[in-house]
C-alpha cells in the first residue's frame, strides 16, 4: 500500500519537483485510512503542505478511499554526540535540501564585480567560506541593484559546500505572513522554532516592509536573537540604511549595525556593460553592441537593464531579426517608465470602466480585479517590472501581485482568447512590441 501511494504521487508530480521536494519523503506509516508522511525537516513539511496538499490528498482518497486523511510529520535531527551514531544515516545527504527556494542563477560566478559592489561583493564571500564571521550583515541599495542576486549567491554557495547546512531566504513580507498563519492556526511554536533554532544561516530580505508593523517587527526581534545568539549567520536586505528605518525600535537598529554594514552603489557605464553581458551569458541570447550601448544609455539598473535585454532577445528569437529601429520602437515603454507607469494604470482602468482610485483600492468589483490583474500581468511581461515594484505600483502585496500574475498565465496557457485581445489591445495604446505585437 505505502508503495502504492508513493507511485501515485509520482506520476502527479513532475520529474523536476519530485527530485527537488520529494528526496526524503516517505510513508511512515498508514493507520486505517489514515496516512503519516514523513520528511526530513520543518521547512520541507511547509512547502509539501502548502504547495502539494492537494494533490496528496487527491492520492490518499484514490488509495485508501474518500475520507481518508494524511498529515506530513518531519524527522527531528538529533544532534547529541551520544545518539550520533544512531542517527548518522538521516544525517549524511548527497544532496542539499533546500529549505526555502532559491534560483540557483543567483551565484558569485555570475555576477559582475566593480567599484560598486567590491566591498559588499567580498564580504559575502568571505562571509560564505565562514558564516557568521561577520554576524549580521546588513545590505542595502536602491532597488535592483544586485542584493537578492548576492545575498542567495551566498546561500548557493553555502549549500554547495556543505549540503547539510539549513538556509532560509525569505522577504520580511513573507515572515509576517507565515507569522499571522501561525497565530491563527495556534501553531506559533514550530514557526518560533522554525527560524530561531533550524536555520543555520538566515536571510531576510526587504526589511523595510516591516515599516509600520510593529507586531512583525518585534517578533523578528527575538528571532534575531535567538538566531545571534546561536553564533548563526543573519543577512538582512533592505532599501535604506539601519538608521532610515523609521519606527523601528533604536534596539533594533543597533543590533542590525552591530556587525557588518554594506552598500552597493549605483554601476557605472562600463559596469553595465558588463552587467548586460553577463545577463546575455546567463539566458542564453545575443544583441549586438550598437543596440547594447543604446540599452545602456537608457537603463541605469541592472534590473531595468535586465527587463529590457530579455524582451529584445524574445523579439529577436520570435521574429529572427533585431536591428537599431526595432530596439528603439520596443523600448520606450521601458525606458520612460514613469510616465508608462501612470499610462498604464489610466489605460487599464478606462478600459475596464472604473478609475485609477479603485484599481489601488481594495475593492473586489470583478471589472476592478480583471483591470488590476491584466495591469499586473502587463507590467511584469511588457514593462520589465519586478513583482515588488509592481505590489508599490498598485498598493498591493507581493503575494497577491503573484497570485493574480499567475492566474492571468494560467488562463492564456488555457487559450483565453479575451485575455489576449485585453493585452493585445493595452500594448497597442503604451506602444509596445512593434505593430501587431507578439500576443
Ligand atoms: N552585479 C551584477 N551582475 C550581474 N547581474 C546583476 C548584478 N546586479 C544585479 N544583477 C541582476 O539584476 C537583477 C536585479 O537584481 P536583484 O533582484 O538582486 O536586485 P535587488 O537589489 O535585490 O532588488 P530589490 O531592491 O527590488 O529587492 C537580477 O536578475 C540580478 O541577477
Amino acid at each position: 500500500m505505502k508503495d502504492a501511494i508513493i507511485k501515485a504521487l509520482r506520476e502527479k508530480i513532475s520529474r523536476q519537483r519530485w527530485e527537488h521536494w520529494f528526496s526524503d519523503f516517505s510513508v511512515k506509516k498508514i493507520d486505517g485510512n489514515h496516512v503519516v508522511f514523513e520528511v526530513g525537516n520543518i521547512f520541507v513539511k511547509d512547502h509539501l503542505e502548502k504547495e502539494f496538499g492537494k494533490v496528496i490528498s487527491k492520492v490518499v482518497r484514490e488509495i485508501l478511499g474518500k475520507n481518508s486523511t494524511f498529515e506530513i510529520v518531519y524527522a527531528e535531527v538529533n544532534t547529541s554526540h551520544q545518539n550520533s551514531f544512531k542517527d548518522e544515516g538521516a544525517l549524511i545527504r548527497k544532496r542539499p535540501l533546500l529549505l526555502t527556494p532559491l534560483n540557483n542563477k543567483y551565484t558569485f560566478e555570475n555576477m559582475v564585480v566593480g567599484d560598486f559592489n567590491r566591498f559588499a561583493y567580498n564580504v559575502f564571500l568571505e562571509a560564505s567560506k565562514k558564516p557568521g564571521f561577520y554576524n549580521p550583515i546588513f545590505l542595502y541599495s536602491d532597488v535592483g541593484l544586485g542584493k537578492t542576486h548576492l545575498a542567495q549567491a551566498l546561500a548557493n554557495y553555502v549549500l554547495e559546500t556543505d549540503p547539510d547546512m539549513k538556509v532560509a531566504y525569505l522577504t520580511s513580507e513573507e515572515f509576517m505572513n507565515e507569522m499571522i498563519t501561525a497565530i491563527k492556526a495556534g501553531n506559533t511554536e514550530e514557526f518560533r522554532e522554525k527560524y530561531r533554532k533550524k536555520a543555520d544561516i538566515l536571510i531576510i530580505d526587504d526589511i523595510q516592509f516591516l515599516i509600520g508593523k510593529p507586531g512583525a517587527q518585534i517578533e523578528l526581534f527575538h528571532t534575531f536573537n535567538a538566531v545571534h545568539e546561536a553564533g548563526k549567520q543573519i543577512i538582512i536586505c533592505s532599501d535604506r540604511p539601519p538608521q532610515e528605518l523609521k519606527d523601528f525600535h533604536s534596539r533594533m537598529v543597533s543590533r542590525f549595525q552591530m556587525g557588518i554594514v554594506v552598500k552597493i552603489e549605483k554601476p557605472s557605464k562600463d559596469a553595465l556593460i558588463k552587467i548586460a553581458r553577463k545577463i546575455m551569458e546567463v539566458k542564453g541570447g545575443e544583441i549586438n553592441d550598437e543596440i547594447l550601448l543604446y540599452v545602456v544609455d537608457i537603463f541605469d539598473s541592472p534590473r531595468l537593464l535586465q527587463g529590457a535585454i530579455l524582451k529584445l532577445i524574445a523579439y529577436k528569437n520570435l521574429f529572427g531579426e533585431l536591428n537599431m529601429e526595432i530596439a528603439r520602437s520596443l523600448l520606450p515603454s521601458v525606458s520612460s517608465k514613469n510616465t508608462d507607469n501612470d499610462k498604464l494604470l489610466e489605460i487599464v482602468s478606462e478600459m475596464f470602466d472604473c478609475n485609477k482610485e479603485d484599481i489601488l483600492s481594495k475593492k473586489r468589483l470583478k471589472n476592478i480585479s480583471f483591470a488590476r490583474k491584466i495591469g499586473m500581468y502587463y507590467a511584469h511581461k511588457y514593462l520589465g517590472m519586478s513583482t515588488r515594484e509592481i505590489g508599490r505600483l498598485f498598493n498591493k502585496t507581493h503575494s497577491s501581485v503573484v497570485q493574480n500574475i499567475r492566474q492571468i498565465e494560467e488562463s492564456l496557457k488555457q487559450g483565453n482568447l479575451a485575455i489576449k485581445s485585453y493585452l493585445k489591445r493595452l500594448n497597442k495604446s503604451i506602444k509596445g512590441f512593434a505593430e501587431g505585437g507578439t500576443l
